[in-house]
């Protein structure tokens, strides 16, 4: 039994795709919706579980917080074999039309993080895979989200709280893009490299700009943006 050496997970015990997400405990939430879940590691900050979703087989990954770290993971899953990767994640708003408790599936991801430009120049571009975008738009749809279901470019940073230089957020808005969070450029560059399709959902917790001001994603409304995403994730991974 040859084991991931940072997942802790038989390759041979993997399915061939996965949902993954910043937090263990939201993995656990996600597993506890499958039928015969095991949790086949707890390594670190990534747990790995694997059940059955309307007949599918699949695995439920967390990747801790930070592109670095997660792309460990992502790298990993590649070598195991899976082939379709969904993050489930929390995003920062900037956009207008799209509130706390909103949905965003993201199409393409802004390379403000450092990890990728050590993988391929700057100029590659961080695209999700269509298929998995539209099904997981389809299935946000019908997801029963407390807030608006939108579709765009996210992006991708390293800072959560900002110091004394000026983040990039209100550039981004100023160019349409729809929310802020921390994986999805590893992702999806990730996913390009190693043969992979991948696509998120996000889930907003609040203005990216009032992060330093005060952040709570443990809101009613967060909390039940981020169940819809997960039914969201498990209908579009079942019709993959
Ligand atoms: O909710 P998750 O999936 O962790 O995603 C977001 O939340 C974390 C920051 O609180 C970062 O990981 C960011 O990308
Ligand atoms: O990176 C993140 C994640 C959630 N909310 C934010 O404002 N930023």
């Amino acid at each position: 039994m040859n084991l991931l050496p940072i997942l802790r997970v038989d390759p041979a015990d993997m399915p061939d795709r996965a949902i993954v997400c910043g937090d263990p405990f939201r993995a656990a939430a996600i597993a506890a919706k499958l039928t015969d879940a095991v949790e086949l590691a707890h390594a670190r900050e990534y747990r790995t579980f694997v059940g059955t979703y309307e007949g599918v087989r699949l695995a439920v990954v967390s990747h801790g917080v930070g592109s670095p770290g997660a792309a460990v993971c992502f790298e990993e899953l590649a070598k195991a074999g899976v082939k379709t990767i969904i993050r489930v994640g929390t995003a920062g708003s900037l956009s207008p039309e799209h509130k706390t408790g909103s949905l965003i599936i993201s199409t393409a991801a802004v390379r403000e993080e450092g990890l990728t430009k050590q993988l391929v120049p700057i100029a590659f571009p961080a695209v999700a895979d269509s298929a998995v975008t539209e099904a997981l738009y389809q299935a946000a749809l019908e997801s029963g989200a407390p807030g608006s279901i939108g579709k765009g470019v996210t992006l991708t940073m390293d800072a959560f709280f900002s110091g004394v230089v000026e983040l990039p957020h209100e550039t981004y808005r100023r160019a349409g893009v729809l929310a802020v969070e921390m994986e999805i450029a590893a992702l999806y560059v990730v996913a390009m490299l190693r043969g992979m399709r991948a696509g998120a959902i996000l889930a907003l917790d609040g203005d990216s700009t009032a992060v330093d001001e005060g952040y709570d994603p443990h809101r009613d409304i967060v909390g039940e943006a981020v169940e819809a995403e997960i039914r969201a994730a498990l209908l579009a991974m079942a019709r993959l």
